[in-house]
């Protein structure tokens, strides 16, 4: 990631950083569900997602008019090729796993843990399909654009960077690279972190299309049964009844209230709450402190054009416009 940095800066003179952090997601998510041992078809896999995302945030006739025989935009379709490209690219890696009889004890992959369990708790392997989809194609996304938004932030507040910057130095000194072990030691990075989740969650409405099986009361409101609900995590994180000064950037808020964003804290629950909460909160927000500490630690940020906060919601809340910045190395060894 920092080397990839480097290399465009030098070539292009200017670091658009979607594209690499969308390749870095995958790859690291990959890595997690199949280990990092398996070669997997990871260009193929890179293009099934990103098919997933402009699927989900087509508008569909379809939504509305379910009626069997239409195929609106040719949305029915192109799903349908899609589940059948999960079903080949997924299933065969994990018959081809299953095949070579993995399941090793202190296994490095989720599908290794899967395939560990005992004999009456195994999974078919349609739904070890489905689970592995389901975590690429939710894990992927969600990393790299949290990780955009924050390098936004952190180019439109330079003061902001400054202050992380100074709390690196001083935690890890300039002659190695930060490590997962540093993070418990970086209070103010972890605060920049919860603050863009709360400006900018990547997941705004929690429990999409979740239906109401019964009547039901929440609070005052009544909802009938047959109803589609969704929570509107964006609204609550910026009530100013909740929050002071909603609007404004100021990662000190969490150094003053300690706000745990896991779940428990329904005015700051980025990852959703309850059963359905996010499965890779834990690998998602680990990967993203690692990630922000260590492009912050290498480079100083800066912007190649004014940034645009403009929001835009498919699947997830993304940036409208890339950023795109100039960097310029901090650390004068530089270790990969
Ligand atoms: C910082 C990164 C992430 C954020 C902000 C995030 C956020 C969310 C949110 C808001 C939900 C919906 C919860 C609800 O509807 O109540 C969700 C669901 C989910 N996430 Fe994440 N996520 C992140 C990273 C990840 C990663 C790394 C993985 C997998 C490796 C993952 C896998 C999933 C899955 C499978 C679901 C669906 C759970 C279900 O429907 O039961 N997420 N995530």
């Amino acid at each position: 990631m920092v080397a990839e940095v480097r290399e465009e800066m030098k070539e292009r003179r200017v670091v658009v950083l979607r594209d690499i952090l969308q390749k870095g997601s995958l790859s690291n998510v990959l890595e997690s569900v199949f280990g990092s041992d398996v070669s997997v078809e990871r260009e193929e896999l890179g293009f099934m997602v990103k098919e997933g995302f402009d699927l989900i945030a087509k508008f569909n006739l379809d939504d509305y008019f379910p009626l069997r025989f239409l195929d609106f935009n040719g949305v029915k379709r192109r799903c349908c090729k899609l589940a059948g490209k999960v079903n080949s690219v997924v299933g065969q890696i994990v018959k081809e796993r299953k095949g070579a009889g993995d399941s090793r004890s202190g296994s490095d992959s989720f599908l290794s843990a899967l395939l560990s369990l005992p004999e009456e708790d195994q999974l078919k392997e349609s739904d070890m399909v489905a689970l592995l989809w389901e975590m690429i194609f939710r894990g992927t996304d969600t990393v790299a654009l949290l990780l955009e938004w924050i390098m936004a932030r952190m180019v439109v507040h330079p003061e902001i960077q400054a202050k992380a910057q100074e709390e690196l130095d001083t935690c890890i000194g300039s002659h190695r690279e930060v490590q997962d072990s540093d993070i418990p030691n970086l209070p103010y990075l972890r605060a920049v972190v919860k603050e863009v989740l709360r400006l900018h969650p990547p997941g705004p409405l929690l429990s999409w299309a979740r239906l109401a099986i019964h009547d039901v009361h929440v609070d005052k409101t009544f909802i009938p049964a047959g109803t589609t609900v969704m929570v509107n995590m964006w609204a609550i994180t910026h009530d100013p009844s909740i929050w002071r000064d909603p609007w404004v950037f100021n990662p000190d808020r969490f150094i003053e209230e300690d706000v745990l964003i896991m779940g428990s804290d329904l005015r700051l629950a980025p990852f959703g709450a309850g059963r359905r909460v996010c499965p890779g909160k834990a690998l998602g927000l680990a990967t993203v402190h690692l990630w922000l500490a260590r492009l912050l630690h290498e480079y100083r940020w800066l912007p190649a054009k004014p940034v645009d906060l403009s929001e835009c919601l498919r699947l997830s809340l993304e940036m409208k416009r890339p950023l795109e910045c100039h960097v310029v190395q901090r650390r004068s060894k530089v270790t990969q």
